[in-house]
């Protein structure tokens, strides 16, 4: 928990503000300051020193653009030969008049008799040794509009681009919800000004902000738990994403009084006569990850196949912690589609209670419900409404089809443009927690957000998914009993599966290829070294 990055959604940043900017707090000088100093550091890192660097600083109508004019004053008081483009009419009166007292030129794009002209406040922009991307910050509303636009547009068609640094977001983003609404400036650096933004962690936008770092304004956020999820009015509370340090503390370690049943049993509903390869692959996974047990139910011809590559796995029907259902199955083999009602049922589904919006999830102390993971072919089968720890791991063409069976109308491209809020969606509309795969994984559940983006692209290959599903079985059988208790740690639990999925890709083969199988296979190593944290 300790080390997990939160983003902050940005009712509760400006809350967080106002005491401190009613006290006089000088907040805008103090992320300037880090600003500049950041900036200084890129300047002599690239060009050896910041005196005599080439700086051009974009500059909005608010706040964004008083920290960017102020950050100016500070840069060429160092001796860097600073512009301000100017983008719209109004501009931040207090760090325009620093830039003044600082010597800094200050010029309009767009029309005008004084004003550069977008072409040409492009061209200074393209020659800068650093451009300062001071646009808009978490006061945006929807896509960048007019000459700031048009001049961010001219910038993405050049074939070269300075280093960019954004304060705060790069513009233009949905900082709320992560989308790309309209042209974005991709930051090399983005300094987060007293907290992440939202949209700083989830994708699309996400992509556009690689390194993000935080300048700590002392801003006393009150700390929300996954589990906060704020109501559509006010948007996301926040988004969490665990790092490598968060593993050891979240990995069910077994102890020396666990015997295999204690330290959970998964049941994996995998596979067809036509797909065998899903069932090896996911129940690969789990044995892996370091399940108990596990117990495969299937046709003869995919068992044979999983009982050839994994020996140490138990035929046939049986007692579990937690079922994998899905990876391989036909919703239209009425054998394997038996087999994933009958385990849906041991999610006991149609109990009352677990809608609760806090405390415990429902009548779930008698031990008889498990979690359960639907992946692939399942998700079909999926009833109306479900419950917290029962984990959705659809792609975005299957949340597609999910939310269209549910009265949506979309495809795989609307849910890859708006992924936190389609997840949201789904959860809402079936009471699940929904892992939605993608370069970028977002988690969203009733017990809170996480977003994870270890994955090298590497990943996107086939049967990636069924070895995430069984990885997730392992962690979510070890800790059944609490799951189905506490929605947050579902989520937790999730998000922790797709980071290790995502590391387990990085070591199968360090910056190259990889398989489904060469992931089975490097899934022990990758959790030795997560969880002991040391290089192997
Ligand atoms: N309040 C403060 O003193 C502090 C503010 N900070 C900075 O202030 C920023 C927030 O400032 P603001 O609330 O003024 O908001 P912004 O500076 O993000 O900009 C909002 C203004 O831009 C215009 N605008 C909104 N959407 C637009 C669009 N799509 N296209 C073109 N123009 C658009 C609106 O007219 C609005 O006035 C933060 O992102 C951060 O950079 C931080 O430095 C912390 C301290
Ligand atoms: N561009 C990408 N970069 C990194 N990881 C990706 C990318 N695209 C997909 N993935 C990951 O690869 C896996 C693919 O899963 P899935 O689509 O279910 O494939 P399959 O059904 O073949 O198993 C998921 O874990 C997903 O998060
Ligand atoms: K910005």
């Amino acid at each position: 928990m300790a080390c997990m990055i939160e983003a902050v959604g940005v009712h509760r940043v400006r809350a967080a503000e106002e005491p401190l900017l009613a006290a006089g707090v000088p907040l805008m000088e103090r992320a300037a300051a880090a600003i500049a100093a950041r900036a200084a550091q890129v300047l002599r890192g690239r060009q050896g020193a910041v005196r005599g660097a080439v700086v051009v600083v974009l500059v909005g109508p608010g706040n964004n653009g008083g920290d960017g004019l102020h950050a100016a004053a500070r840069l060429a008081r160092r001796g860097a030969r600073v512009t301000v483009v100017q983008l719209g009419d109004r501009v931040h009166e207090g760090g325009l008049a620093a830039a003044d007292a600082a010597g800094v030129a200050v010029r309009r794009a767009g029309a005008g008799p004084e004003a550069l002209g977008l072409p040409g406040a492009a061209r200074l922009a393209l020659d800068a040794d650093l451009l300062v991307d001071a646009l808009l910050g978490i006061g945006a509303t929807g896509a960048l509009r007019g000459d700031a636009a048009r001049l961010v547009r001219q910038l993405l068609a050049a074939d070269h681009r300075p280093f960019v640094l954004a304060v705060d977001v790069p513009s233009g983003i949905g900082v709320g919800d992560g989308t790309v609404p309209g042209p974005v400036l991709p930051a090399d650096l983005t300094l987060a000004c007293g907290a992440l933004a939202p949209g700083l962690l989830l994708p699309p936008a996400a992509g556009h902000a690689p390194h993000v770092e935080l300048v700590d304004l002392d801003l006393d956020v009150p700390a929300a738990q996954p589990g906060d999820v704020g109501g559509p009015a006010e948007g996301l509370d926040a988004v969490h994403r665990l790092q490598d340090a968060d593993v050891p503390g979240a990995w069910p370690v077994p102890r020396p009084s666990d015997d295999k049943y204690r330290r959970g049993v998964v049941g994996v509903v995998a596979g067809t006569a036509t797909y065998p390869g899903a069932a090896v692959l996911t129940v690969g996974a789990a044995v892996r990850s370091g399940a108990g047990m596990v117990r495969y139910v299937g046709p003869a011809e995919p068992a044979a196949a999983v009982l050839a590559a994994h020996p140490e796995v138990v035929p046939g029907s049986g007692r579990v912690q937690a079922w994998v259902l899905g990876p391989g199955v036909d919703p239209e083999d009425g054998e394997q589609a038996r087999h994933v009602q009958e385990a849906l049922g041991e999610a006991g589904l149609g109990s009352r209670g677990y809608f609760a919006p806090t405390g415990v999830w429902g009548p779930t102390a008698d031990a008889g419900i498990r979690p359960v993971v639907v992946d692939a072919g399942a998700l079909a089968a999926l009833p109306e409404r479900c419950a917290p720890w029962v984990v959705l791991t659809p792609h975005a063409g299957e949340l597609a089809r999910l939310l269209g069976e549910r009265g949506e109308t979309l495809v795989r491209e609307d849910i890859e443009a708006e992924p936190y809020r389609w997840a949201r969606r789904a959860c809402d509309l079936t009471g699940a927690t929904v892992l939605l795969k993608g370069a970028t994984t977002v988690v969203v559940g009733p017990g809170g957000t996480f977003s994870q983006a270890e994955a090298p692209a590497w990943l996107a290959t086939a049967g990636a998914g069924d070895v995430l599903a069984g990885l997730l079985g392992t962690l979510l059988a070890a800790r059944a009993e609490e799951a189905v208790q506490h929605p947050g740690l579902v989520v937790r639990l999730a998000a922790l599966a797709a980071l290790v999925h995502g590391r387990a890709a990085t070591t199968a083969n360090p910056g190259g290829p990889v398989s489904a199988s060469m992931l089975v296979e490097a899934l022990p190593r990758t959790i030795a070294r997560l969880i002991t944290r040391e290089e192997r």
